[in-house]
């Protein structure tokens, strides 16, 4: 398939997309949001991948929603068509995805990195919800996501003064799974990915689905949830294989089933 605003491979089991709109820090238009939606499907569904990995440029993950494409736009407009609302899908896929973070991930960036389940950053990347500075809020989820991930006073800090937070600030608020030096970004997310994809298929899915319900029901709820898929995950050959691995001091082959 022919991408406009992607580059789209593979490396090994891993699927890494790279958003490419350079004349633009790779703001997020409706190409984007189309592309990313079919790249994501066709990992999704190709069995020989387990993991993806997100990434930008070296100058900008993503510089936000594409603010010449929105300038224009009526009340009207952004109400009937629910704009922003098909994001919610990206957010959705089911094999985990690893956001790289070079640069800017502003407003729509940071947003999009939110979506994603392990956020690595450069020390060169800056974090920020500037849409404030622009007479609006954040539209794609980073009054809830960044909320949840910081804390209510820090993502206040953030949100109603638009500025920017370098990574080692992320790292330190919890935005960041891990910071690393500028050249080792790419390779430590692919090592990552490529790591979790060699594992058991179902209970990485399950995993990252647990975890994730985390954020949406009770305590209670939640630790019932967890254990019904852990009892779940005993009807799998690769239980079996990875406990009889670890007992018989070899690693394990699984075979996703
Ligand atoms: C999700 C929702 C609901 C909302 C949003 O995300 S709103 C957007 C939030 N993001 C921002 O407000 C950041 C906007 N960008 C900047 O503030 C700056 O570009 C910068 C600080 C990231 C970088 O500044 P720098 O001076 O290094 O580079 P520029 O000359 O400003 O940018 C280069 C080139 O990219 C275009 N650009 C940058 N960001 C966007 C964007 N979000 N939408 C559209 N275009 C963007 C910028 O206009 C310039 O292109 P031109 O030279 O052709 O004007």
């Amino acid at each position: 398939m022919a991408y406009e605003t992607l580059i789209v491979e593979t490396r090994g089991a891993v699927g890494l997309i790279t958003l490419n709109r350079p004349q633009a820090l790779n703001a997020l238009n409706s190409t984007v949001l189309k592309e990313l939606l079919q790249a994501y499907e066709a990992f999704q569904d190709d069995d020989a991948v387990g993991a993806m990995v997100l990434t930008g440029s070296e100058r900008a993950f993503a510089a936000g929603a594409d603010i010449k494409e929105m300038q224009p736009l009526s009340y009207v407009d952004v109400y009937s068509r629910d704009l922003m609302s098909g994001w919610d899908d990206v957010a959705k896929v089911r094999k985990p995805v690893i956001a790289a973070v070079s640069g800017f991930a502003l407003g729509g960036g940071c947003e999009l990195a939110m979506m994603c389940d392990i956020i690595i950053a450069s020390e060169t990347a800056k974090f920020g919800q500037p849409e404030i500075t622009l007479g609006v809020i954040p539209g794609m989820g980073g009054s809830q996501r960044l909320t949840r991930a910081v804390g209510r006073y820090k993502a206040m800090d953030l949100i109603l003064t638009g500025r920017m937070m370098d990574a080692a600030e992320a790292e330190r608020a919890g935005l960041v799974s891990r910071v690393v030096a500028p050249d080792r970004l790419l390779d430590d997310a692919l090592e990552a990915a490529a790591k979790i994809a060699s594992l058991s298929r179902p209970s990485v899915l399950m995993a990252k689905e647990a975890v994730n319900r985390a954020l949406e029901t009770t305590l209670d709820e939640g630790l019932r949830f967890e254990r019904r898929l852990f009892h779940s995950l005993f009807s799998t050959e690769d239980q079996k294989e990875g406990m009889t691995a670890f007992i018989e001091k070899r690693k394990p082959a699984f075979k996703n089933r």
